[in-house]
This record gives structure tokens, C-alpha cells and sequence, in this order.
């Protein structure tokens, strides 16, 4: 169920929500048609690899939000790779239009779709689309996040750690990490899985997962809009002082982070 809205949710963020779900649900039809047909893999010049699918997804993206909302800067994952440079506002839209391109390049379906807006310095609302699992996510900070399928629109929420320990996802990418077990602090683990993409955070944000720590860089892009869906859901993503992951930063890097679910004791209406 979607809770009603709280004082610190903006009049038209619905309507902000209900654009960046349309957008990313067209962009998961793009890029699902671009991967039945087959499509070349390039190599961009920060090494990353880059196909058809990222950078048509990106166009469609960015022109539906610019069209409607001429108002709000969209910055965009293969536009700033391109070079075109923008400056950080009071409120502007993150898009990353294919995150997770090795595994999309490798024919894994653990890739995704992120459309998030930035208000103030804080990840205020996003849609995440999985293509391959034909799976859509969006929340509202401060209102709430849902799941829509085949099945229809649900409200999610994330859960605290059961008596068995924690659920761990990490980056296929940074699954050796030496850091990795100091991070996780003698804490009781249950399972470690190993998946791409923002994927990890909305298996948090819908209680599947309890824990995914990120040691290795990731960029504004790469969080914004799977960020504001944990966070709707009663989950956080924290940097190592234990402060929300803040945006705006120069060159848009992120530092390491912890995405978590529901600890005890938080607010259950929260
Ligand atoms: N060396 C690096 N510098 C900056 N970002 C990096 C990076 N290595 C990985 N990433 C980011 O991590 C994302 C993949 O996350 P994961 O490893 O969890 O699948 C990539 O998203 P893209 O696939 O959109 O490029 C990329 O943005
Ligand atoms: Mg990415």
C-alpha cells in the first residue's frame, strides 16, 4: 500500500515520479529491443564499455524530461562521457540509462534503468526499471516506494536482518575485496550474492537483500534514483561517517557507501 504523503514531500513530486517511471518503463523497452536484435559493444575513454542501447536510452530520456520540465537541468551518463559539461543547481534530474553495461554487454539480465532527482543536495525521488525482469521501482523520500510487474503496483518496504544474519549483494566487480570483510565488522552473515547494477539496492529496498556495501567508485548517476527508492522504503545509504550520501560532488564521484535496510528500532512509519 502507498502511504499518504508527509509535509516533506513537494506539491508536484508525484507528478515528477510519475514522468522519470514513464521515461525509464519507455527507455526498459528501447533496451530490450536493442538486446533481442544484437548490438556492438564499444570501449569509451575511461576504459567502461558503452553500446546502442546506453546511448538511445539516454537520448530518449533526456529529451522526454526536457521537454517536460524545460526548468530542472538533466544531466546524463553518456552526455558528460561525451564531454558536455554541467554545473550542480538546486535541483536537477541524474540519469544513468543503462547501469550496469558489462552485464548487459555479457548477456546478464542484472542491469538497469536510473532516473533520479536531486533537490538541495539530496536524493529526493527516482524510478529504477530492470528491463530484463520486466520490473519497474520508484519512491518518494519521506512518502514511500513501490514495485510494478506483470502482477501490478505494490508498496515495498525493507526489512531489518532476521536472527540468521545478514543478506549481503555486492558488485561482481569488487567481489574480492580485502575491505569488504572488515565493513561487515564480525557482523552474522547469512549470504553473500554477487550481482550488477542498482539492482542491489532495490533488492534492499524491497526486502530482499538487507546489505550491499560499495567499496569500489561509483558516480551520482549510479545512485541518485536506486537511493531515493531505498530510502522511501525505510532503508538508508550512508557514507563511511554514517552521514546520507550527499549530491553535488565534484566530478560526480561518490566515496565508498553502505546501502542498508530497516534497522531495528527505527520508526515503522518512517
Ligand atoms: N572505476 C570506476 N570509476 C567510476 N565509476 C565506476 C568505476 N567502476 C565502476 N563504476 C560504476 O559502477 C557501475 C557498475 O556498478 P556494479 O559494479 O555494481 O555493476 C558502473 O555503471 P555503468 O554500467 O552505468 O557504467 C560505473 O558507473
Ligand atoms: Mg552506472
Amino acid at each position: 500500500m502507498i502511504r499518504a504523503p508527509s509535509e516533506r514531500a513537494m506539491p508536484d513530486d508525484r507528478a515528477l515520479l510519475a514522468l522519470a517511471e514513464r521515461l525509464a518503463d519507455e527507455a526498459a523497452s528501447i533496451i530490450r529491443e536493442i538486446r533481442s536484435r544484437g548490438f556492438e559493444t564499444e570501449i569509451k575513454s575511461d576504459r567502461s564499455p558503452v553500446t546502442e542501447a546506453d546511448r538511445a536510452a539516454e537520448r530518449h530520456i533526456l529529451a522526454g524530461l526536457r521537454a517536460a520540465t524545460p526548468d530542472i537541468p538533466a544531466i546524463g551518463e553518456e552526455e558528460v562521457a561525451a564531454g558536455v559539461e554541467t554545473a550542480v543547481a538546486p535541483i536537477y534530474w541524474l540519469v544513468d540509462p543503462l547501469d550496469g553495461t558489462r552485464e548487459f554487454a555479457a548477456g546478464r539480465e542484472d542491469f538497469t534503468v536510473n532516473i533520479g532527482l536531486v533537490r538541495d543536495g539530496r536524493a529526493v525521488l527516482g524510478a529504477v526499471a530492470l528491463p530484463a525482469y520486466h520490473q519497474l521501482y520508484g519512491g518518494i523520500v519521506g512518502v514511500g516506494a513501490t514495485r510494478t510487474d506483470a502482477g501490478g503496483k505494490v508498496g515495498i518496504k525493507a526489512v531489518s536482518p532476521g536472527a540468521e544474519g545478514l543478506r549481503v549483494l555486492a558488485s561482481r566487480h569488487y567481489a574480492d575485496d580485502p575491505r569488504l570483510k572488515a565493513w561487515l565488522g564480525g557482523r552474522k552473515v547469512a549470504s553473500v550474492g554477487n550481482i550488477g547494477s542498482a539492482a542491489k539496492f532495490v533488492r534492499v529496498a524491497e526486502g530482499a537483500a538487507d546489505f550491499y556495501p560499495r567499496l569500489g567508485p561509483t558516480m551520482e548517476w549510479d545512485t541518485a534514483a536506486p537511493q531515493a527508492v531505498v530510502e522511501a522504503a525505510g532503508g538508508r545509504v550512508l557514507d563511511e561517517q554514517g552521514a546520507i550520501l550527499q549530491y553535488g560532488k565534484p566530478g560526480w564521484r561518490n566515496p565508498p557507501f553502505m546501502c542498508c535496510g530497516r534497522h531495528d528500532g527505527d520508526d515503522a512509519a518512517s
